[in-house]
């Protein structure tokens, strides 16, 4: 998928890059400057729902065996096992958001972006890139979400995936996400033309 030129059908567009990078923040702030532009993907998971989730909406709980079916079947775009529960996106919960005329954002991992150019499905592939890898070891810190181990293995995951910086053509765009409104405006700009092109089916 090339950027920057007009695209002609609304594909998914793919957010990956270490945890604490900083995606689902400016996710979150594309979404409210674009209210009504992108769809809720509802991803499956094989965990226990907690109180007040609900079926369909903040997830499709499902059990193991069933999910490793359905894997095995081909149904899912990508999927990953962490911590002994499966989460994933069926092709269906994306065709669910793209018959309603809606952009999917999906926020995944490097494996999942495997996974998804091996379905050869189209997508735009977005890297959130830290200006430095102690910056990113600072968000991570400053979130206050991690344990001093969770903060070393999501460090650990985040070399590897840094790595794939080096693969040429991986990714259709790279941002660095130094000042969050630079970023924020470069991945603006990016997604631009698909925002321009779901506004006109309407
Ligand atoms: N440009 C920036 N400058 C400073 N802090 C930032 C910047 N972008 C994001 N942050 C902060 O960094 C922390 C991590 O951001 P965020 O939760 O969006 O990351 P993430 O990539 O979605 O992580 P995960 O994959 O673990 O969900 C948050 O506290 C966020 O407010």
């Amino acid at each position: 998928m090339e950027p920057h030129t007009q695209p002609t059908s609304l594909v998914p567009i793919i957010m990956a890059g270490p945890s604490g990078v900083g995606k689902g923040t400016l996710i979150d702030k594309l979404k409210k400057e674009f209210e009504g532009s992108f769809g809720h993907i509802v991803s499956h998971t094989t965990r226990k729902p907690r109180e007040g989730e609900v079926h369909g909406q903040h997830y499709y709980f499902t059990e193991k065996d069933v999910m490793e079916r359905e894997i095995a079947n081909g149904d899912f775009i990508e999927y990953a096992n962490v911590h002994g529960n499966y989460y994933g996106t069926s092709k269906k919960a994306l065709q669910e958001v793209s018959e309603k005329g809606k952009i999917c954002i999906l926020d995944i991992d490097v494996q999942g972006c495997e996974s998804v150019k091996k379905a050869k499905i189209p997508a735009l592939f977005i890297f959130i890139s830290p200006p430095t890898f102690d910056t990113l070891k600072q968000r991570l810190l400053a979130r206050g979400s991690e344990t001093d181990e969770t903060i070393n293995k999501r460090l650990e995951t985040a070399k590897k995936e840094m790595e794939y910086l080096n693969k040429p053509g991986f990714f259709d765009v790279i941002i660095v996400n130094d000042d969050l409104q630079t970023a924020y405006n470069q991945f603006k700009q990016t997604v631009s033309p698909y925002i321009a092109l779901q506004k006109s089916f309407k």
